[in-house]
C-alpha cells in the first residue's frame, strides 16, 4: 500500500546529498514537492518510497493534499526520562526566586516512582509519549533513572521498551539515600547486579558525570559505570558538564560515547575534544530555561566542528517540556544557532546521536516518520514561539 502526499510548500529532507534539492542552508529543501510512503503490510512502519516535484509524482494507492503546509522529518527526541511519577512544580517555582538546582530532588521522583504501579507507570509514559507525537516527535530515547535499585531500574527499562527501542539504563543517576554511607557499594551495584538486569531492555548506559552535585558521580565513578555497560553490549551516553566544568565531554569523546548531554559548561579543551570526534554534543534548552542557567554557546560550538543534536530532556525536575518546537525556538533565540542549524539539530544530528541513519532525514528506504506544520515554511517554527503548529503526520 502507498501513499501520496501532494500540496507540500516546502519540504525539507535534510538529506544534504538530494539533488536538484536547495542546499544553501544544508537542509535538503524541496518546494511543491510530493512524497510516497509505504508499508509492505497493513501496521508495518512506513518507509519512504519517493521523493520529488509534485509535478513528476507518480501513482500511488491513496493520495492527500496538504494545502500548501511544509512537511519535514519528524522530530528525534533524543534525550527525556519519561518513566516517573509524581511533581516537582513546587521545586520548579522555587528555582524561579533563586533556589539552586543539584540534583537533590531526583531521590523525590524516585520515591514516588517506586509506589507507583506498572499500570500507573505505564499510563503516564504512553500520556508522555503521545504529548510528544502530537508535537511532531517520532522517535524518542527514554532513560531509566528513578528507579536506582535492582528491580525497579529493571522494571523501567521493560516499561520503556514498550514505547521505543532507545531505552538507556541511568542506574548511575544519582546515589539513592539509602546507598550514601557508601558510594563505592553503590557504584559496583551499578556496574554489576543492576546493569546484569537492566542490559536486556536497555540499548544504552548513560551515566550523570557531576563532580558539581553531591549526588551524581565523579569522573572516575562514571567511567567505571560506562565502562562495564560498554563490556555488557550498551552504547555509551554521558550527561556532563551541567552545573559546571568536569571531566564529562572528555570522558565521553575517550571512550567513544555516541553523545554527551547537556554541556554547559565547556572548556576551551572539551569543545576541542568533541570537535572531529564522533561524540554529539546534545544540548538541553529547556534545561537552562528551566533551571534559570546561562544557556551554551551553540554557535561556537558549530563554528569548532562540533556536531550539535537538541532534545527536551523531559523530565519532572529540570524541564517539564515535551515541545521539540520550543527547543528549536530556544536553540535559535538563545544560543546563536540559525533556524536550519537548530532544524538540523533536532533531526538529522539527534538520529546520529543514537546512531541512527534511517530517521531523522527523508530519504528513499527511510522510515515513513514525517511531520507537517501548518504554514508554509519551516521557518515558522521559532517565529511562531509556542503555537501548536507542528504536527506529526500520520499516513
Ligand atoms: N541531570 C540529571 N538528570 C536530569 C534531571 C533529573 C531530575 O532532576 O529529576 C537532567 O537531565 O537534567
Ligand atoms: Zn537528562
Amino acid at each position: 500500500m502507498a501513499i501520496l502526499i501532494t500540496g507540500i510548500s516546502e519540504l525539507v529532507t535534510c538529506d544534504d546529498t538530494l539533488e536538484g534539492a536547495d542546499q544553501s542552508d544544508g537542509l535538503g529543501i524541496l518546494r511543491d514537492a510530493a512524497v510516497v510512503v509505504g508499508a509492505e503490510f497493513e501496521d508495518a512502519p512506513t518507509s519512504v518510497q519517493w521523493v520529488g516535484a509534485a509535478a513528476d509524482a507518480p501513482a500511488a494507492d491513496w493520495s492527500f493534499d496538504l494545502g500548501g503546509q511544509a512537511v519535514l522529518p519528524g522530530f528525534v527526541d533524543s534525550h527525556s526520562h519519561l518513566v516517573y511519577a509524581g511533581d516537582r512544580s513546587a521545586e520548579f517555582a522555587a528555582r524561579m526566586t533563586g533556589q539552586p538546582y543539584d540534583g537533590g530532588g531526583i531521590a523525590v521522583t524516585m520515591a514516588a516512582t517506586r509506589e507507583a504501579s506498572d499500570a500507573e507507570l505505564r499510563a503516564l509514559i504512553t500520556a508522555r509519549v503521545d504529548e510528544m507525537r502530537s508535537q511532531g516527535t517520532t522517535t524518542v530515547e527514554i532513560k531509566s533513572g528513578y528507579g536506582l535499585d535492582v528491580e525497579q531500574e529493571a522494571r523501567a527499562l521493560r516499561l520503556a521498551r514498550e514505547v521505543t527501542e532507545e531505552t538507556t539504563f541511568l542506574g548511575g543517576h544519582v546515589v539513592p539515600p539509602e546507598a550514601r554511607d557508601d558510594r563505592a557499594a553503590y557504584v559496583d551495584l551499578v556496574a554489576g547486579e543492576m546493569l546484569a538486569a537492566a542490559a536486556p531492555y536497555a540499548k544504552w548506559v548513560d551515566v550523570f558525570c557531576e563532580p558539581n552535585s553531591p549526588h551524581a558521580f565523579t569522573g572516575d565513578e562514571a567511567r567505571t559505570i560506562l565502562l562495564a555497560g560498554r563490556d555488557a553490549g550498551l552504547g555509551l551516553r554521558v550527561h556532563g558538564n551541567q552545573l559546571g566544568p568536569g571531566p564529562g565531554a572528555q570522558l565521553a569523546v575517550e571512550l567513544g560515547a555516541a553523545s554527551v548531554d547537556h554541556c554547559t559548561f565547556l572548556s576551551d579543551d572539551d569543545i576541542a575534544a568533541l570537535s572531529g570526534s564522533d561524540t554529539v554534543a546534545t544540548l538541553l534548552p529547556g534545561v537552562e530555561f528551566s533551571t534559570r542557567s546561562p544557556y551554551p554557546d551553540g554557535r561556537a560550538l558549530i563554528d569548532a566542528g562540533v556536531n550539535i543534536a537538541i532534545a527536551t530532556d523531559c523530565n519532572p525536575g529540570t524541564c517539564n517540556s515535551s515541545s521539540m518546537p520550543l527547543m528549536i525556538a530556544l536553540a535559535v533565540r538563545e544560543m546563536g544557532m540559525t533556524p536550519a542549524e537548530a532544524l538540523r539539530a533536532a533531526t538529522v544530528t539527534a538520529a546520529r546521536s543514537l546512531r541512527r541513519t534511517d530517521i531523522g532525514s527523508v530519504r528513499v528506504g527511510n522510515r515513513g516518520d514525517l511531520a507537517v506544520v501548518g504554514a508554509p515554511s519551516y521557518l515558522h517554527i521559532p517565529y511562531r514561539v509556542g503555537v501548536p503548529i507542528v504536527k506529526t503526520l500520520q499516513v
